[in-house]
């Protein structure tokens, strides 16, 4: 089965837990293939390829979808996932009142068009620490486990 690790990160963080993920899920044998919306040749069409989706986004300007995500956003309105497993995971600062509001912008998109969202959102202060292993391995098995009941 293919998960697509799709990520947007400024300062680094978002991507070292995109790096994470992946290596955990390849070890549950999946196959893993990772994208860097703003670097790697990805769309919202593409996704649909995938069996499930691991997407990555940290939190801009008031709450806000980082820049480089809005046309990303848009498009994935258009597109179909009815039945498609995605985890939604970030870099947060609890600093800011809207902790990870990107992520929930991105989960209610992907809600909108057919996809089961993987709750909670995995949610990571800054960049991830060791303190943060075992929420991180609850996730990824959540995410495993339904990616594979739902094949
Ligand atoms: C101008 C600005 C606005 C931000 N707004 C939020 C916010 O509303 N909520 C939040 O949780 N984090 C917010 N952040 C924090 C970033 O999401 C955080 O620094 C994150 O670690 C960046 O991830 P990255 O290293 O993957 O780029 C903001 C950061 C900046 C510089």
């Amino acid at each position: 089965m293919n998960v697509a690790v799709v990520y947007t990160s400024m300062t680094g963080n978002t991507e070292e837990i995109a790096q994470i993920l992946s290596d955990q899920v390849e070890q549950y044998d999946l196959t893993v293939k990772i994208f860097h919306v703003e670097f790697d040749d990805i769309m919202a069409l593409d996704l649909k390829n995938y069996d499930a989706i691991l997407f990555g986004t940290y939190t801009w300007g008031d709450a806000d979808l980082p820049f480089e995500l809005e046309d990303f956003h848009e498009d994935l309105g258009d597109e179909d996932l009815s039945g498609k497993v995605v985890g939604l995971f970030g870099s947060c600062d609890s600093y800011y009142e809207f902790y990870g509001a990107a992520m929930e912008i991105m989960a209610k998109q992907f809600r909108a068009i057919g996809a089961e969202v993987i709750e909670p959102l995995l949610k990571i202060e800054l960049a991830p620490e060791p303190e943060d292993d075992e929420k991180i391995e609850q996730f990824v098995k959540k995410f495993v486990d339904r990616v594979k009941q739902s094949s």
